[in-house]
């Protein structure tokens, strides 16, 4: 068995501010008096799961269960609190595409910026670059500020980014905005390509039908911890007694 990614003992904690504070002057005195006052939070308790190579793993649970926190974890976006993550090989992130972006630069620009996030090298990004552009299909456009962008348009930008390494590790949440009908197809097109590839796969998502189409294994989050993992039929039918 080969191993694609390895959570170990990950829990990641959250301060959560229990008072308001309305500007930065009331902050600062409250701060100086020691009058701030934080509740701790456990988003993830103690998560141990290990992936082997192209599996497609689905991650289930209801509303504030843990599922994006542990997928920021492990695309490396957030550091746990405890913990630690191991992942083979490449990994491309489609979490909140476009969240690395600068408004104030154009499309060209963002596409250094943004891919400098990804931790892609500099002539990795000039030797894609045409291609990018390409993919995104922005043309003049990719000169203009990202500020005058419409939301569809930065997903294209950011789609394109993140998917011109062909990953091993293929990280999507169902509240990817790919655009409109059309592009949305040409990106269903090239994960699918990904798929056959053999990429390994964590999904996200609320709908029990799109994981069993995608996913061969699951797990199943509450409150921060794994109540069920195996096999997709398995946790299917836990899933489904708890939400009915
Ligand atoms: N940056 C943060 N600061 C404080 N609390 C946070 C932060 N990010 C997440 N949380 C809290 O951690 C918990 C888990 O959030 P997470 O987004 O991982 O849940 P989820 O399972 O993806 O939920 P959903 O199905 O609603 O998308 C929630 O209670 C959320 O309020």
């Amino acid at each position: 068995m080969k191993v694609a990614v390895e959570v170990k003992n990950v829990s990641m904690r959250f301060n959560l501010a229990s008072q308001k504070v309305d500007n930065l002057k009331e902050y600062f005195i409250k701060f100086v008096k020691r009058q701030l006052k934080y509740t701790e939070f456990w988003a993830l308790r103690d998560v141990n799961l290990t992936i082997e190579k192209g599996d497609r793993l689905g991650i289930l649970g209801l509303n504030g269960a843990g599922k994006s926190t542990l997928l920021k974890i492990i695309a490396g976006v957030l550091k746990p609190t405890e913990g630690s993550i191991s992942v083979k090989g490449k990994i491309a992130p489609l979490l909140e595409l476009g969240a690395g972006f600068e408004p104030e630069y154009t499309g060209a620009e963002n596409i250094y910026l943004y891919g400098a996030v990804l931790g892609y090298p500099r002539e990795f990004i000039s030797e894609k670059y045409d291609e990018i552009i390409a993919f995104s299909e922005l043309g003049k456009f990719i000169d203009v500020p990202l500020k005058n962008y419409s939301s569809g348009m930065k997903s294209r930008l950011g789609f394109a980014i993140a998917t011109i390494v062909e990953p091993d590790v293929l990280i999507l949440d169902e509240v990817l905005a790919v655009g409109d009908a059309k592009f949305k197809k040409k990106c269903e097109a090239k994960i699918q390509s990904m798929f056959d590839k053999g990429v390994t796969v964590l999904f996200v998502s609320h709908s029990l039908a799109q994981v069993q189409k995608i996913c061969n294994k699951a797990i199943l989050l509450e409150k921060g911890e794994i109540i069920a993992s195996g096999e997709i039929a398995d946790v299917s039918r836990i899933y489904e007694e708890k939400t009915s």
